[in-house]
């Protein structure tokens, strides 16, 4: 099974957590892309369900499958958030944000009544940090957070960490869905998630970071033996959706 189909598997298992009239968050990446158009068949059959999109990119996919979408200013409360990660920790502590959309990510999964991870194998990790840490700051003094975060994550790791701006295709800066920029932080490992969410919150000029600790309830993951459920509590047992909740 390659980490497509791994993917595939995951998005099609949590596609089936949608019920009729549910209110529903779209996560962003390439395995919510799956989700979104798996659901899009479930749409085409005649479920009917209300969606918020993580992201224009998500927007327009559902948007153009005919799902029904709305703001989360105008449905700022939903039953159900299903979105990707870039790695799922203990915990389900999750690192988000590959793509750039970890803000209205994570806004959209707190606005949620639970939030399922949706992931090939590879994202799941005995410490986060292997993938770089996106930190989502305000372009205006982009220079001076930058140092703010830098002296952070050093006093943080006890080794100054690599920390670069996030380049688009055309080589300036990536600019998310909001209009700021993103850092991304090699730390390689992350002992503390949720003291060091904290901590980066507070620095100036950090709009959000990618860090998601107890957001997550449940993970469906893809694994060469099917679909394995993963709990906040870490329990693990082969996926069956009907008990995801
Ligand atoms: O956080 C995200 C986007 O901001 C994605 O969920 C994350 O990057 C995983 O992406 P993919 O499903 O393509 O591996």
């Amino acid at each position: 099974m390659s980490g497509n189909d791994e993917k595939r598997a995951a998005a099609e298992k949590a596609a089936l957590l949608v019920e009729p009239g549910m209110k529903v968050g779209l996560g962003t990446g390439s395995t919510a892309a799956l989700l979104v158009d798996a659901l899009g068949r479930r749409w085409t059959e005649g479920l009917r369900f209300l969606a918020v999109a993580t992201s224009e990119a998500t927007h327009r996919q559902a948007e153009a499958l005919g799902i029904r979408l709305a703001t989360l200013d105008e449905e700022p409360t939903l039953d159900l958030t299903i979105d990707g990660a870039d790695e799922i920790g203990p915990g389900l502590a999750l690192v988000k944000g590959g793509g750039g959309a970890l803000l209205r990510e994570k806004l959209v999964a707190a606005a949620s009544g639970r939030m399922v991870v949706i992931a090939d194998a590879s994202k799941r990790v005995a410490t986060l940090g292997r993938f770089p840490l996106p930190i989502e700051i305000m372009p205006f003094g982009a220079e001076t957070t930058r140092r703010r975060v830098a002296s952070l994550l050093e006093a943080e790791a006890g080794r100054p960490v690599d920390l670069s701006l996030r380049a688009g295709k055309d080589g300036a800066p990536f600019v998310t869905d909001g209009q700021h920029w993103i850092l991304d932080a090699a730390l390689g490992r992350i002992a503390d998630p949720a003291r060091l969410a904290g901590s980066l919150k507070s620095v100036l000029g950090v709009v959000e970071h990618g860090l998601f600790v107890d957001m997550a309830e449940a993970a469906l993951i893809g694994t060469p033996d099917g679909v394995m459920e993963e709990t906040r509590e870490g329990q693990a047992r082969p996926g069956d959706s009907s008990t995801c909740a």
